[in-house]
């Protein structure tokens, strides 16, 4: 792989030097739409493409069905930053790098790991590493199938037995609650995609989510729980996380509490367990053949497609996770083979570096216009900032603060409810390059408000886009504020795999343009082990050791509690 550092290479250069030909207020994309070179149909692209039409189905609910258009034309390009984007791409290895990806090698080089969740869509068609130490590599569909289809159908057998009421609690009652406890990426991907696919999931299971150490949390979640008919899903890679097992711990002791007349063997039948840390899982009291195993070659961030899904498929059942799966696999062959101008995952991490880079607009909106969609920004929260927020290169050679920002800060909320909060700013403050997400049609039906929902979203990127001249200048508009829209029939689970897939695909290509290890996450142990020592500190009522300030808050915190 290449050694040279994206922001010394010539395309780089070439693109500090394009820039003032985009730039605002002289380069105008309305203008540039209005001229009608051909603009349209080169920054829209359609999705499926060719490379995956034929191998998708035709009904609605199938990958053929999605009906996704991702319209670029509304960004500060044309067809010569385009253009440059590939020189920065050729500089950087992109192809060598996204092949080895897939192919199993240890591209996540501090952990030397693989990066395997494309696997975890369809194993038959990857050949990904086995993290044996022994080999190099292995054939995904002689070796891995088996890894990876064995936990699928497990996961499938459990769901149903679950789903049909065949799985009895310790008393012999069906399952009517599930508490998924888990955090980071063993939260935020379930959570996310099972309320994103509300209008697919089963009524009689209620799904919770209890992530947070706060005991509100896990309180809120089990008040509505009987013990008899709940199952716990604890879900932690590591297995070691210290939120996870307080809130397991705090759980099973509900359970087994002495009113409630369970004994310990009720553990059984109530808890399940998702990690790769057999060991760990054992050591809690979940009978192993009640875990549900994955390696450390798929990242917390990138692993709801596999066994973190599980609460997932408890809630819409496995036909409906396999179209979430195959949506996410066509998308994953787009991106192997749609040349890069029309590539839509190249595209959004190009046009993310781009801004963040060359423009200095370091913030990111997702706009969902999709009420089941709420916690969609919060899960690329994760998915793009631990992946993204890094200060060195994959070879330790650090980023020059001054000349490189690595990731976006996104944020976001389902509009509309996010035009009358914070795109007041969007509008007339800094300028922050916006995705819109929308259904041509809803799973629900009131009167024409989808069509008005649609309308605004609409109208938001046409209103950045175009501004607006005003005499007053508090009333004027500049416009030309860069925008995707993503439009598609329905979000199906089909549909959402896809989405998803985008977004990690986007996140290694700026990952890969800036020579970034986008696959692990030292930043967060810090503060974790911080943490740990202050829990000990208030155990001992102590401030010793601590700076003034860090004490004095302990301080004031120890003589209100
Ligand atoms: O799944 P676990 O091992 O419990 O980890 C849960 C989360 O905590 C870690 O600190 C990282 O921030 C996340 O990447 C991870 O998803």
């Amino acid at each position: 792989m290449t050694s040279t550092t994206a922001w010394t290479s010539e395309a780089w250069k070439a693109l500090a030097e394009h820039k003032a030909e985009v730039s605002p207020p002289t380069f105008s994309v309305a203008a540039a739409l209005a001229d009608d070179d051909g603009r349209l149909d080169k920054l829209c692209v359609a999705f499926p493409d060719s490379a995956t039409a034929d191998a998708t189905g035709d009904a609605e609910e199938d990958v053929a069905g999605i009906g996704l258009l991702a319209d670029f034309s509304k960004h500060l390009v044309t067809e010569r930053t385009v253009e440059l984007f590939g020189e920065l791409a050729a500089a950087m290895d992109f192809n060598a790098l996204r092949a080895a990806m897939f192919a199993g090698e240890h591209v996540n080089v501090t952990e030397d790991r693989a990066v395997g969740h494309v696997a975890l869509r369809t194993p038959e068609a990857y050949k990904c590493l086995y993290d044996d130490g022994a080999s190099s590599s292995f054939d995904f569909a002689e070796d891995g199938a088996e890894a990876v289809g064995t936990v699928l159908a497990q996961m499938k057998a459990f769901a149903d037995s679950v789903r049909s009421g065949t799985w009895k609690g310790a008393t012999g009652k069906a399952i009517a609650s599930v508490v998924n406890i888990g955090i980071g990426g063993s939260d935020l991907g379930p959570a996310m995609v099972v309320g994103a696919l509300a209008p697919y999931a089963k009524d009689e299971l209620d799904m919770h989510f209890v992530a947070n150490v706060d005991p509100s949390n896990l309180t809120e979640a089990l008040a509505k729980c009987d013990r008899e008919t709940t199952l716990f899903i604890v879900c932690s890679k590591t297995f070691t996380t210290a939120e996870t097992l307080a809130n397991a711990n705090a759980a099973k002791a509900w359970l087994l509490d002495p009113a409630g007349g369970l004994d310990d063997a009720a553990v059984a039948a109530h808890f399940v367990a998702v990690s790769t840390n057999s060991d760990g899982v054992a050591g809690f009291g979940i009978d192993p053949a009640n875990m549900f195993a994955f390696s450390d070659w798929v990242g917390g961030r990138y692993s709801v497609w596999g066994p973190i899904g599980l609460s997932v498929m408890l809630a819409v059942g496995p036909e409906a996770f396999g179209r979430f799966l195959a949506g996410a696999h066509a998308v994953d062959e787009h991106f192997l083979t749609a040349p890069l101008a029309s590539n839509i995952p190249f595209l959004m991490g190009t046009l993310d570096l781009w801004y963040t880079n060359f423009f200095g607009y370091t913030s990111h909106a997702v706009l969902p216009y999709d009420h089941n969609l709420g916690r969609f920004a919060a899960y690329l929260q994760q998915l793009t900032m631990e992946s993204l927020g890094k200060g060195v290169t994959r070879d330790g050679v650090p980023l020059p603060p001054h000349l490189v920002t690595s990731g976006s800060v996104v944020f976001g909320e389902p509009g509309t409810p996010a035009q009358h909060s914070f795109m007041q700013l969007l509008h007339q403050g800094q300028v922050v390059p916006a995705d819109f997400l929308v259904a041509a049609s809803s799973h629900a039906a009131i009167g024409t408000q989808h069509e008005m929902l649609v309308a605004n979203a609409v109208a938001q990127a046409e209103a950045l886009m175009v501004g607006k001249s005003h005499d007053d200048p508090a009333r004027a508009f500049s416009g030309n504020r860069p925008t995707t829209t993503f439009m598609y029939r329905k979000l199906t689970p089909a549909t959402l795999g896809a989405l998803i897939a985008f977004y990690e695909h986007a996140v290694f290509t700026v990952a890969a343009l800036l020579g970034l290890n986008a696959y692990d996450q030292f930043g967060v142990e810090l503060g974790k082990k911080l943490a740990s020592a202050i829990v000990d500190d208030f155990a001992a009522a102590s401030t010793d050791g601590h700076d003034v300030s860090t004490a004095r808050i302990m301080q004031h915190y120890l003589a209100l509690r």
